[in-house]
């Protein structure tokens, strides 16, 4: 608790100091309105006294203390809100910066993960709003802190009345409750009144209710639907009124009590007509300093919920951050060694890649196939670092990867996906991306659209590089999915001499011919670079167009089923034999 205020404090101050401090002229403001039944007082016992001065005094500071107290108001809320907003602002870029700093991929997918992250990013203005909390909590708990010195000051009697709203502050645990219960029982019949209204509006469900005269049916049962998510909240929302009334029907009776026996001492000259005058005044403020501890104690859950999640995030960060610092070689010398690799998916029960051993040697085009599921893409994953082996060693030139700085390891990596991420930017940016050094680079952008055989897609840009990607930007254009796929294989060839490139699968919304020849122009390429010693991993499930690679790995449930060229498998008369030639039947076929 105290490391989540402490950080929502530090931001504040850092993000800037002096709007922080502005923000505390709302919480002074508050300590003058909590004195307010004190002058009061003053301004009675002067004018029974016939003491002018005392008079004039305490009036000038009762229209003092409210000027003052508005004014500090309005300068502590223009504050408040301004640092709001810039706090919220300070962590969504932190929550931004926390989220790119894992260097693996495995909480992307994992669903307890993504959980938390998404309802930290809903919640992303919670976090400048967790500040707000924190300064209503400190702005109502100075007001009740001088209304208690107030009337403490005035009559030790007034204490009994602020003790009699603490039942409030123990039955605001029950209010919670049945609000909460409350929400739970609602949240079914919400989220079907949700659906049926989405299906009513939408154009699909809209034709098909007219089609099917469901109209007046779907309006029951909107109707329906409604009342049942509503009457669990109007329910609990009556019982925690007529707590309340219940509370505040004793305190007031209380008061009344306290304030006649107050009266009869006031008549009898044991307590003085300015105390009395402070009771009365300051009855009110002490029936709200019960509230303002229950709105207190369940603003500080909420902030520490909110607040919570985003330290979650720093720790996981922290505990998953880890990786090694060294440099991966320029150029490699041997290739790449897979020891034993094991790797299993969090919340899996089965092995993705299993006791994988294998040798990538430097400088060679190395196919990998399989059928869906095989583990091709969590093998590249692994390879690429953006997933850690459960078990097992990958060698970069004997060294184990996991002693190389992740985003160095990265740096030295190029390659297109088949999840890969659509841009919408203007084309030149979406290719160049690839290396960000060279995103402005107009001849390495062209090079890099020749070497993906997508000048094709360039010529359907309107404005050449310069056309904005996406319709939902003005004048942009949408591509299709195989355009789009071009340019990121594109963007995938963008950096020079990487030390592994990695082409996952990147021609699937591309036909098979396509493909075919996109492959071969890789490979030449690959053969043509291979002083650079860079391996190329192509990921395909399409059999025909691998034959050209020095390697090809055959993928099978999580392990290794085969390895060797085109025609030593062929020769095997293995499982790449069978599904090569069923494929190949099937493209002479077809
Ligand atoms: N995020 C994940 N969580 C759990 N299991 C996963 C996850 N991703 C993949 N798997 C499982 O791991 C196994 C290997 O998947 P992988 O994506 O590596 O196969 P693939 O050979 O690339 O398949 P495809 O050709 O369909 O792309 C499959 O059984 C798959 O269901």
């Amino acid at each position: 608790m105290r490391r989540g205020v402490w950080m929502v404090l530090t931001a504040a101050f850092r993000v800037s100091p002096g709007l922080a401090f502005s923000c505390l002229a709302e919480t002074i403001g508050r300590l003058l309105r909590a004195a307010t039944p004190w002058f009061l007082g003053l301004f009675v016992a002067g004018a029974i006294a016939a003491d002018r001065g005392q008079m004039l005094v305490a009036v000038t500071a009762l229209v003092a203390v409210s000027g003052v107290q508005n004014l500090l108001g309005i300068v502590g809320t223009n504050a408040r809100i301004a640092l709001m907003e810039r706090v919220g602002f300070d962590f969504d870029a932190k929550i931004a910066e926390l989220i790119a700093r894992v260097p693996t991929l495995e909480h992307l997918e994992s669903p307890d993960y993504l959980d938390r992250t998404q309802t930290l990013r809903d919640g992303q203005g919670t976090l400048g709003g967790a500040l707000n909390m924190l300064l209503n909590i400190l702005n109502n708990l100075a007001f009740a802190t001088g209304i208690l010195v107030v009337a403490a000051t005035a009559d030790w009697r007034l204490l009994i009345l602020a003790a009699l709203g603490f039942p409030r502050l123990l039955t605001g645990r029950w209010t919670t409750r049945w609000g909460r219960a409350a929400e739970e029982e609602s949240a079914a019949p919400s989220r079907l009144t949700q659906h049926l209204v989405d299906l009513v509006t939408s154009p699909y469900g809209g034709a098909e209710a007219r089609v099917f005269g469901l109209r007046q049916e779907l309006r029951h049962r909107v109707r329906d639907s409604a009342t049942a998510w509503q009457r669990p909240l109007v329910r609990g929302a009556r019982k925690g009124a007529l707590l309340s009334a219940g509370i505040s029907g004793v305190f007031f009776g209380a008061a009344i009590g306290v304030l006649g026996w107050m009266t009869y001492d006031a008549l009898r000259g044991a307590v003085s007509v300015a105390a009395l005058v402070v009771a009365v005044t300051a009855v009110r403020g002490l029936e709200n300093v019960s509230g303002i501890l229950t709105n207190a104690v369940q603003d500080t859950a909420r902030l520490m919920r909110n607040v919570s999640r985003f330290v979650w995030l720093q720790d996981y960060v922290v505990q998953t951050a880890g990786g090694g610092t060294s440099e991966p070689p320029e150029q490699l010398e041997s290739g790449i060694r897979l020891e034993a690799v094991r790797f299993r998916h969090l919340g899996s029960d089965s092995d993705a890649v299993a006791s994988v051993d294998l040798d990538l040697p430097a400088g060679s085009v190395v196919a990998l196939v399989g059928e869906n599921g095989a583990g091709k893409s969590t093998l590249v994953k692994l390879l690429t670092g953006l997933y850690r082996p459960s078990d097992g060693r990958i060698l970069v030139d004997g060294k184990d990867l996991a002693e190389f700085d992740p985003a160095a390891w990265r740096s030295r990596l190029s390659g297109a996906f088949q999840d890969f991420a659509d841009f919408e930017l203007i084309a030149r940016e979406a290719v160049g991306l690839g290396d960000l050094a060279a995103v402005d680079d107009e001849p390495r952008v062209h090079q890099a659209l020749r070497d993906a055989a997508a000048e094709d897609v360039l010529h359907a840009l309107p404005n050449g590089l310069s056309t904005q990607l996406g319709t939902t930007w003005d004048d942009g254009v949408e591509l299709s999915g195989g355009q789009r796929q071009r340019l990121a294989i594109a963007r995938g060839l963008m950096r020079h001499q990487p030390l592994l490139l990695v082409l996952d699968e990147p021609t699937s919304a591309l036909d098979p011919t396509t493909e075919h020849e996109l492959f071969h122009r890789y490979a030449n390429a690959a053969h043509q670079a291979r002083t650079t010693n860079a391996i190329t991993l192509l990921v395909t499930h399409r059999f025909t167009t691998v034959r050209v690679a020095d390697l090809i790995v055959v993928m099978d449930s999580g392990r290794i089923a085969e390895v060797g060229t085109h025609d030593e498998l062929v020769a095997a008369g293995g499982q790449y034999a069978e599904l090569y030639d069923i494929q190949a039947r099937a493209y002479r076929l077809s």
